[in-house]
């Protein structure tokens, strides 16, 4: 059977977490969802094993690349700065995927969405630093998520960004400035030379670049475009956006190869 709107199967990053005596690699629903919901495509939750993925032979199988947000941090050398209690928790095994994982994908011109975590793993992976608890900087504002125990709270639209004109993410939301939702606490410093600044906080937090001559499309957002994409437009355009980019990919290599073809 052939698609007319062929389904694009989206690699969605994992967090490693030990639970129950298990070591397990998972991916909020959240990001799952919006990959059906948002886009119609089929997410693929790829496990954090580091040197043991074969990600070349992923890249060969999948049409896209969502890179999650998580409450793990890059571990800090990875950049050239010092780990410290402070910038805890992190996830080895996910940075040990994911950053080789940007790349290939980069390489390869396969779409890939960034979110939050995976915004910052873009600019590290390119070469770029983080800064940590960016809410005790000077002059910087507070992102971290409303202390609540209602997701929906936590993830409430109520930061400004402000878009670069000109810029691809412009293009794609069809607004020069909006609301999102934010829950981090660490944020870009030296921003990658690859990157091109797409949207800028009030306080002058980089909140979403876009991967310079990219061969495909390549943007991350330090917000969480995932959690509202039902509902809110600038997110819903979005992974609409990493939808058509990825079915022109599909249409590109010769579609969809489909057991019945
Ligand atoms: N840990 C990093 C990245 C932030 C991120 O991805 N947040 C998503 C977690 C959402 C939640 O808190 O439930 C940082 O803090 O900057």
């Amino acid at each position: 059977m052939s698609h007319s709107r062929p389904i694009p199967l989206v690699a969605v990053t994992a967090d490693v977490r030990d639970a129950d005596g298990y070591r397990w690699h998972a991916a909020a629903e959240t990001y799952v969802k919006a990959v059906t919901i948002g886009l119609g495509g089929l997410p693929v939750v790829v496990p954090s094993l580091g040197d043991a993925l074969d990600i070349e032979a992923l890249l060969e199988r999948v049409d896209g690349v969502l890179l999650t947000g998580s409450r793990s941090n890059v571990h800090p050398p990875i950049y050239g700065a010092e780990a410290d209690a402070a910038s805890e928790p992190y996830d080895h095994a996910r940075d040990a995927t994911t950053l080789p994982l940007i790349r290939a994908a980069l390489r390869h011109g396969v779409p890939l969405l960034a979110i939050c975590r995976g915004f910052q793993e873009l600019n590290v992976a390119l070469g770029g630093t983080l800064i940590s608890e960016v809410q005790e900087l000077p002059g910087r504002h507070d992102h971290r998520a409303p202390v609540s125990d209602v997701q929906a709270e936590r993830f409430a639209i109520r930061q400004d960004v402000v878009i670069t004109t000109g810029g691809c993410l412009g293009r794609i939301v069809e607004a020069e400035a909006f609301q999102v939702n934010s829950l981090h606490r660490q944020a870009v410093g030296r921003l990658a030379e690859g990157l091109t600044v797409e949207a800028v906080a009030p306080d002058g937090t980089i909140e979403a670049v876009s991967v310079t001559g990219a061969r495909g499309f390549a943007v991350g957002v330090q917000w969480h475009p995932e959690y509202w994409v039902a509902t809110d437009a600038p997110s819903g355009r979005l992974f609409r956006a990493f939808g058509e980019a990825m079915r022109e990919r599909i249409a590109a290599r010769g579609g969809l190869a489909t057991a019945a073809e």
